[in-house]
């Protein structure tokens, strides 16, 4: 093995830093160099990249974002542009890669392993959205982030006696939803997973108001519908104060929390070893808290399996 190659695509997600500074690190620890390949498949096709030393990577573990940038490069997905990639990395010297992004950059990384160059994929995105497993990089910081927004929206719901819908991120997924919902006390957590009855919930809501609550926050996941358009739909059944609420890319930044760091780290840690066995082609996962890998190529028939049971309690504890 000569060098390893190292990016982060699609959208940022706090911890990608981490996980990079863990693989430069380990890297260094067995004697390899490392190359961050900078805004994903964009800069590996262009060549741009920059040698990554410990110092690099110093103080990188608090940092929120993507140090070496991302993108979205949808022309990646076209064999004679691959191909590009790879002399790319052929003429750095670089025979390993690892890919830091989400379902769509395991794509990326399925291509380069079939065009000889090993590479494994670290889940990082906040969607959580990835089959085999129930943790992605970013997740646990996004997900505190709204928690956090939608606290303090509910101080001011309840000053005025209003129902905030809030949108929260995760693309077509409702996992972040899910977890900030009944974290943060929601009347209801709407996902698309899930069907909804609008009508049930304009009614819990007015029977909330009606036993002495003075606020109702609805948690919709943004893979549903705009929160302006549940509105006017709630709206329908019941005259609320009713604001709508979109926290919006705030949850893709800032510094990432304890979980974030330590399984980033974690992870690039143990990609590297996978790469030193001679592996390629694989996905990090973690289920029940362990790592393990699955073959990129049988992620793309599964569906990832949310935490329902989430919405389940939640439902439980309301009237
Ligand atoms: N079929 C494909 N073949 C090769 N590369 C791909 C393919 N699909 C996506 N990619 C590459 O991966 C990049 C990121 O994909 P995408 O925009 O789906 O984000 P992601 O990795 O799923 O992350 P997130 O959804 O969290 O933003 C694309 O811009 C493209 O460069
Ligand atoms: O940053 P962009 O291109 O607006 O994409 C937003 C999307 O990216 C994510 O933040 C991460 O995949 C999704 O939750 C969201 O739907
Ligand atoms: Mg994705």
């Amino acid at each position: 093995m000569k060098r390893i190659g190292i990016l982060t695509s699609g959208g940022d997600a706090p911890g990608m830093n981490a996980a990079v500074r863990a693989v430069t690190k380990t890297a260094i620890h067995h004697g390899l160099g490392v190359v961050g390949i900078r805004y994903g498949y964009a800069g590996l096709v262009a060549g741009d990249f920059v040698t990554l030393t410990a110092e690099n990577v110093d103080h990188m573990i608090n940092m929120g974002g993507t140090f070496l940038y991302s993108a979205r490069y949808p022309e990646f997905a076209q064999k004679e542009v691959q191909e590009k990639g790879v002399e790319q990395l052929k003429k750095h010297d670089i025979d390993t890669v690892i890919v830091i992004g989400g379902d769509g950059s395991y794509h990326g990384a399925l291509a380069l392993t079939r065009l000889g160059i090993n590479s494994i994929g670290l889940p990082g995105t906040i969607d959580n959205d990835i089959p085999y497993t129930e943790y992605t990089i970013g997740l646990d910081t996004a997900c505190n982030t709204a928690m956090q927004a939608i606290d303090r929206i509910r101080d001011t719901a309840s000053s005025h006696h209003r129902v905030f819908v809030v949108n929260v991120m995760g693309r077509n997924c409702g996992d972040i939803a899910m977890r900030v919902g009944l974290a943060s006390g929601a009347d209801a957590i709407v996902v698309p997973e899930r069907s909804y009855d609008i009508k049930a919930i304009a009614e819990r809501l007015k029977r909330g108001f009606k036993d002495g609550k003075d606020n109702g926050i609805i948690i919709l996941a943004e893979g549903v519908m705009d929160a302006a358009d549940f509105r006017t739909e709630l709206l329908k059944y019941g005259e609320f104060d009713c604001r709508a609420n979109v926290i919006g890319h705030m949850q893709r930044g800032g510094a990432p929390t304890v979980t974030d760091r330590i399984n980033a780290t974690k992870m690039g840690n143990y990609a590297v070893k996978l790469l030193l066995d001679g592996k390629g082609g694989l996905a990090v996962g973690m289920e029940n808290g362990q790592l393990e890998t699955h073959d990129i190529l049988d992620l793309f028939d599964e569906k990832h399996a949310s935490e329902e049971s989430l919405i389940d309690i939640n439902e439980e504890m309301t009237k």
